[in-house]
């Protein structure tokens, strides 16, 4: 089952590892000093047989609030360089988001099975979590 979700932030590309110029060249306008905005569309995906009772495999009033809590609270409408503690240290790429995401849910959610984001109409990111060891 997958449910979207809507977000909107402002994000830098940026490495703290390279110099201002290295930047520049790499991540060209995503350096932008001040940053640039997307409109993110957020996919969560959980897997799994649905209930014998309810008929589903995660009810989407719940899903809705472990994803409002988790993620939309703490990223929508900011700057993820600025104004979250999550991207302080590490650079906004949607391949980044991805896995922050997961890890922002995973704990809540035990069936959770993929994130995917849509950055802007050409970009799309997966992210199906960590390799599990057999
Ligand atoms: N590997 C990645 N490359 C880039 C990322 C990313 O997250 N991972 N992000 C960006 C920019 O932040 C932006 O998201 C994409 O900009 P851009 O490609 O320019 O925008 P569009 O998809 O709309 O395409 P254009 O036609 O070029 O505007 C860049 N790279
Ligand atoms: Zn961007």
């Amino acid at each position: 089952m997958t449910r979207r979700y809507y977000f909107s932030s402002a994000h830098r590309l940026h490495s703290d590892q390279l110099t201002n110029e290295e930047n520049q060249r790499l991540f060209g306008k995503c350096n932008n000093r001040y940053g640039h905005g997307h409109n993110y569309c957020l996919e969560v995906t959980v897997i799994g047989k649905p209930d014998p009772i309810t008929g589903m495999v995660v009810n989407l009033a719940e899903l809705d609030e472990i994803v409002n809590r988790e993620v939309l609270v703490k990223f929508d409408h900011k700057h993820l360089n600025l104004d979250t503690d999550e991207f302080k240290q590490i650079n906004p790429t949607a391949e980044n988001i991805v896995i922050v995401i997961w890890e922002l849910l995973a704990p809540h959610l035990s069936s959770l099975y993929k994130i995917g984001l849509w950055e802007t109409q050409k970009n799309y990111f997966e992210y199906f979590g960590p390799h599990k060891e057999k």
